[in-house]
């Protein structure tokens, strides 16, 4: 029987990277908001109101501080998400939204804005409360409101996280906090620092994020029973699937619905090939063979293994190949740093495992390698992440080159499978690299 391909290796998805990393590292690597050019669909609660949509934050009317403080971030216009959730979040009388759009389209920016734009600055105590999965991700927001609200410095922000030792009883006299959902709870209600009846506007950020967090979902919901009526309640989502959905209803009521589909992707204008090898040496070797040719571009290498991914880092590197690794085993700011040297062309050759990689667009990268084919968790072919690796979105529509290495009986047999499924759109093409 032929030894299972990656036997002995650790797979990468067992590694169990979580999903507030992935998203902490998009906020960190981000560099400018993702311009979809999906339509966006938007779900009235009552639909016979008019929809509005903005081309302009002028017409928003927004106070001149925050208007001044959106210019200086650097935005001209809002973004596709912004165009519908603005006007809605910012109507009288307030109406609640739930908002997905994938992650980098500028959620975090417009409820910031929203929140912004509630508060009354002469009222000293918490009227806006944002609740975030974790610590991180709540202090990435928060510079998003010490950003915008640089012009606007009477309005204070306090952040309710680990760490953040308060006495009980003190009054809270900042108008909006930010924080995780344990913590904002004990707020509430061991020490009672904030009065959940005073909060205007409930945001409940990253909630595919918060709910796969044990206790997160259960804390959101009773601190969103304990706000009043009227208070307006947001959530955003960067998917939705059924377990966010069935959460968001649960904590928005009556709500308006806006979602922005992601951009497809096609493998239309990538030119595919394979190549037989024997052995994970094998492999190398075919790959020093085309590594002249491949680094006259940006290539990427995935491979199905942390281990498998710095061994071929190593090797490489030892054959005098600059490459750069992108590795689980980093903390979130060496990642990015990484993806940065990267994006701006100081390397050419980026290892990687599949979940390291997840969710990243470096638009300039027109060779992938797969050393691995990618697998699901259970060893089948997943060609969803065969498609996210090597196609390209409308926006990026540029040509491209990707190479399949095959090593056994059985990768042959995923290779197949992925040629059946994309048949549409094109067919493998053998090659021997192999001197
Ligand atoms: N209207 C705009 N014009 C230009 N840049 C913008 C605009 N809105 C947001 N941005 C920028 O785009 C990036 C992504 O925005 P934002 O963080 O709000 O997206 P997001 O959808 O919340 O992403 P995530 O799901 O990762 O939280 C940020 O760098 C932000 O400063």
């Amino acid at each position: 029987m032929k030894v299972f391909l990656y036997n002995g290796d650790k797979s990468d998805e067992e590694e169990k990277e979580d999903r507030a990393t992935q998203s902490l590292l998009n906020k960190l690597i981000r560099s400018n908001v993702v311009n979809n050019t999906n339509q966006v669909e938007v779900l009235q609660r009552d639909p016979n109101s008019p929809l509005y949509s903005v081309k302009t934050f002028e017409e928003l009317r927004l106070k001149p501080q925050l208007l001044k403080g959106v210019y200086e971030m650097g935005f001209n216009r809002p973004s596709k998400i912004q165009e519908n959730a603005l006007p809605m979040m910012l109507a009288e009388p307030p109406q609640n939204l739930i908002a997905q759009s994938q992650s980098g389209t500028g959620k975090t920016a417009a409820f910031v804005l929203a929140m912004l734009s509630h508060v009354d600055p002469s009222l000293k105590w918490p009227q806006c409360l944002c609740i975030s999965p974790t610590y991180e991700l709540a202090l990435q927001t928060g510079k998003v409101i010490e950003q915008m609200g640089k012009f606007y410095p009477e309005v204070k922000l306090a952040y309710a996280v680990r760490g953040h030792k308060m006495e009980r009883g003190v009054k809270i006299k900042e108008q909006i906090i930010i924080g995780t959902p344990g913590t904002v709870l004990d707020w509430c209600i061991k020490l009672k620092l904030i009065d959940p009846k005073k909060i205007k506007v409930f945001v409940l950020d990253e909630a595919d994020v918060m709910i796969a967090t044990q206790g997160h979902q259960d804390q959101s919901i009773r601190i969103q029973r304990m706000l009043p009526k009227g208070c307006q309640m947001l959530l955003f989502s960067a998917t939705f699937e059924d377990s966010v959905w069935k959460f968001a209803e649960r904590v928005v009521p009556d709500p308006n619905i806006i979602k922005l589909k992601r951009e497809e992707e096609t493998l239309d204008t990538i030119k595919q090939y394979y190549v037989l090898c024997n052995s994970k040496e094998d492999k190398f070797n075919a790959l020093c063979n085309i590594y002249g040719a491949i680094t006259i571009a940006q290539a990427m290498i995935f491979c199905h293994t942390r281990k498998t991914a710095n061994w071929l880092a190593g090797q490489l590197s030892k054959e005098g190949h600059q490459v750069a690794l992108l590795s689980g085993e980093m903390v979130v700011e060496q990642r990015a740093a990484v993806i940065e040297r990267f994006r701006d062309g100081k390397e050419k050759v980026l290892i990687t495992t599949n979940v390291c990689a997840r969710g990243i667009d470096v638009e300039q990268v027109s060779v992938v390698i797969n050393f691995d084919l990618p697998l699901d968790k259970d060893g089948n072919p997943d060609n969803e992440t065969y498609l996210h690796r090597i196609g390209r979105t409308g926006r990026f529509g540029k040509r491209g080159l990707a190479v399949n290495m095959v090593d056994s009986q059985r990768s042959m047999e995923i290779l197949k499978t992925y040629e059946r499924h994309f048949s549409k759109c094109f067919f493998f093409t053998l090659v021997y690299l192999n001197s």
